[in-house]
């Protein structure tokens, strides 16, 4: 069994539970009750005169074990919100990563910022529920996902009014994101069977990926030269968990990164054309 499939048997486990209590009926009812969605697709797509960033709020990781101890996540989403974030993740996986839908609650009521669900998205129920708790991106990794269920997932998110972040890793998972339509496709650099991170497939990916669609680099960014490469392969946008949760001052570390963005962009415009 793979890590990903490991997470996701936990992710299934975990739902049941949540449906009993909750049945989908009155999740529909309080996902009607939420506010309006937030267009996160807008939000990353910026200026145009640099990339944007999505900021993580991750405890800990498979990969990692122990990040950090965050006490307090809508404070910390403050603090993202305060250094330039576009959008902020809030990672509701609770067994692997120690996260909560109580986190995405409190993130919501403390910041304007589209918030991005981060989940294992299995089923249906766990897209209502991101919309009933004020998320306005979900994660849909084409890794875990048949194309029916790919397709059927980015319909109902799109018809509650959000975005899907559909996340790939290999040049066919790209053709099939690709296909059913996704507007916003992530590239995770992060291998999420050996959990291995190659920054290298990044460039070649992105490349494969039509103009209007929005690439987001995810993972593995630590420092301005991992966002200057990243820009500079096309990334509209980066994913950042790691780098600023074990960082004393985020919002420093946003502000360095967007930098490098926009340096890396300004360079870009300036070598001549073959
Ligand atoms: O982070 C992990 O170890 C991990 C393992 C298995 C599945 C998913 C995992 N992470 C989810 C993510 O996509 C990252 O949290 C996100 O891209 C930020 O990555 P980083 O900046 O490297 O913390």
């Amino acid at each position: 069994m793979s890590v990903l499939d490991d997470i996701i048997a936990g992710v299934r486990e975990d739902l049941a539970p949540r449906v009993e209590a909750r049945p989908l009926e009155q999740l529909r009812d309080d996902a009607a009750a939420a506010p309006a969605p937030r267009d996160a697709y807008a939000a990353l797509s910026g200026d145009g005169s640099g990339i944007t960033l999505i900021a993580e709020v991750k405890r800990r990781s498979p990969s990692k074990g122990a990040l950090a101890d965050i006490a307090d996540p809508a404070a910390l989403a403050v603090r993202y919100e305060t250094g330039g974030a576009a959008v902020v993740s809030v990672l509701t996986e609770q067994r692997r990563f120690g996260g909560s839908l109580a986190d995405l609650d409190s993130v919501r009521a403390a910041v304007d910022l589209p918030l991005l669900r981060k989940d294992f998205t299995v089923d249906e129920y766990q897209i209502w529920e991101a919309r009933a708790h004020g998320a306005d991106l979900i994660l849909l990794i084409v890794a875990a996902l048949t194309d029916e269920e790919l397709a059927g997932f980015l319909a109902l998110t799109h018809e509650l009014g959000m975005n899907a972040l559909v996340e790939t890793h290999t040049d066919v998972e790209v053709e099939r994101a690709v296909a059913v339509g996704a507007r916003i496709i992530g590239i995770n650099v992060r291998n999420l069977k050996t959990l291995d991170i190659d920054r290298s497939v990044f460039g070649p990916l992105a490349g494969g990926i039509p103009a209007g669609t929005l690439i987001v680099a995810e993972s593995g960014v630590r420092d301005v030269a991992d966002v200057e490469r990243f820009a500079s392969d096309g990334a509209d946008a980066i994913l950042v968990g790691e780098a600023l949760v074990r960082h004393d001052n985020p919002e420093d570390t946003i502000a360095a990164f967007l930098n490098a963005g926009r340096s890396a962009r300004l360079v870009d415009q300036d070598q001549p054309t073959a």
